[in-house]
């Protein structure tokens, strides 16, 4: 399945907000969100519960108004042109509005004639998106008869049955199993490859670390940070070593003497290890020294790159290394401090 003979006529960016708000009375759920996601794109969007996902995700689909600043998709305002938006996107969600007697395959044969193809060149599209999305096997039950799974994927494929230009995704593999996750992260690689840019939130950080170009960080209605997936974990996250003491009974006295040279280790006494962040080599020559001082045969060493787990616990939180966010007020839902450091959010081009 191709998207990309939509791209050619399109403006570099196929997504872009400026200064996008969105308040609810006095909830603020946006607040100045500048976002650019070029064509070929998969931009990860990860936010703790609140952050303003869904509304973003609703704006740019034009399920909702912005009360503020600016959206474009595929080139079309959100407000002004909404309906032309409308038929170049793809949208998980229209399911719920589908016919339970009717089969996969009906369904998606439906809805491509809906997007203007002849009875052919839908049946064609219909196959190929049951292909792609495993329901094949399906493709002739009534939807009342099919799983939550098969019923969730024929979702996404439903989305993508107009060769949509821009995807936007909320949470697209909540409840999938392993398998269809996997499918579907197959599908919105594809869908990237062949130009579309794609949109998808997340709470699932193996899911934006694996599928995601750029991963972008809401915090109260506020981006606060940007970047792939490797620049957010250099930026935020810190090496760490782990020692396992030859002599596991040596691990408490171990404990004392970092803490003696001012090292401050996470001990994990089930397993007999101390972790401590270590950016630096010296930082490492630090607590080897220590050990070697108190007579304490270091044993195992592992040193540990730091994870996108860090990343979401310092930016979407607060809870974490970034010592500017960390600094931040604790304010009100949509009253977010103002650091920003990843500035307007660019995907890869
Ligand atoms: N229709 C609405 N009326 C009033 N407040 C709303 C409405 N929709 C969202 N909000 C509020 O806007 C803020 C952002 O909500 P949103 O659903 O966009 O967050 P989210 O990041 O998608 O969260 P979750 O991960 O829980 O789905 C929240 O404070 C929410 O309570």
């Amino acid at each position: 399945m191709t998207v990309a003979s939509a791209a050619a006529r399109t403006p570099a960016s196929a997504i872009e907000t400026a200064a996008l708000g969105k308040r609810f009375g006095e909830v603020t759920a946006l607040d100045g969100v500048d976002l650019t996601v070029p064509h070929g794109t998969v931009l990860g969007l990860l936010g703790h519960n609140g952050a303003g996902k869904s509304t973003l995700a609703g704006i740019l689909t034009t399920l909702a108004r912005p009360t503020s600043g600016t959206a474009r998709v595929a080139g079309f305002d959100v407000v002004a042109d909404a309906h032309r938006v409308r038929r170049r996107i793809g949208v998980a969600g229209q399911f719920a509005a589908l016919d339970d007697r009717m089969t996969p395959r009906a369904t998606l044969v439906l809805l491509a004639r809906l997007h203007g193809l002849g009875h052919r060149a839908a049946r064609a599209r219909a196959d190929g998106l049951l292909e792609l999305f495993g329901l094949t096997e399906v493709a002739g039950r009534t939807l009342r008869a099919c799983s939550g799974g098969t019923r969730r994927r024929l979702d996404l494929a439903a989305g993508l049955t107009g060769r949509p230009e821009v995807v936007v995704l909320d949470e697209p593999t909540a409840g999938l199993d392993p398998v269809s996750r996997l499918t579907l992260w197959e599908v919105v690689r594809g869908l990237a490859r062949d130009g579309a840019a794609v949109l998808l939130t997340t709470q699932d950080l193996a899911e934006a670390d694996r599928l995601a170009d750029v991963v972008a960080v809401l915090r109260r209605g506020r981006l606060v940070a940007s970047g792939t997936p490797g620049e957010l974990k250099a930026r935020v996250g810190s090496r760490s070593v782990t020692v396992r003491p030859a002599d596991a009974a040596d691990t408490a006295h171990a404990d004392r003497a970092l803490r003696a040279n001012g090292i401050v280790a996470a001990l994990d006494p089930a397993r007999g290890t101390l972790t401590v962040a270590a950016a630096s080599s010296r930082q490492v020559t630090d607590v080897l020294r220590a050990l070697d001082t108190a007579g304490i045969d270091p044993g195992d060493l592992t040193f540990s790159e730091p994870g996108l787990d860090e990343v979401y616990l310092a930016l979407a939180t607060g809870h974490g290394p970034d010592a500017a966010l960390d600094a931040a007020p604790d304010t009100a839902p949509g009253t977010a401090p103002d650091a920003a450091p990843g500035g307007p959010v660019r995907g890869a081009a």
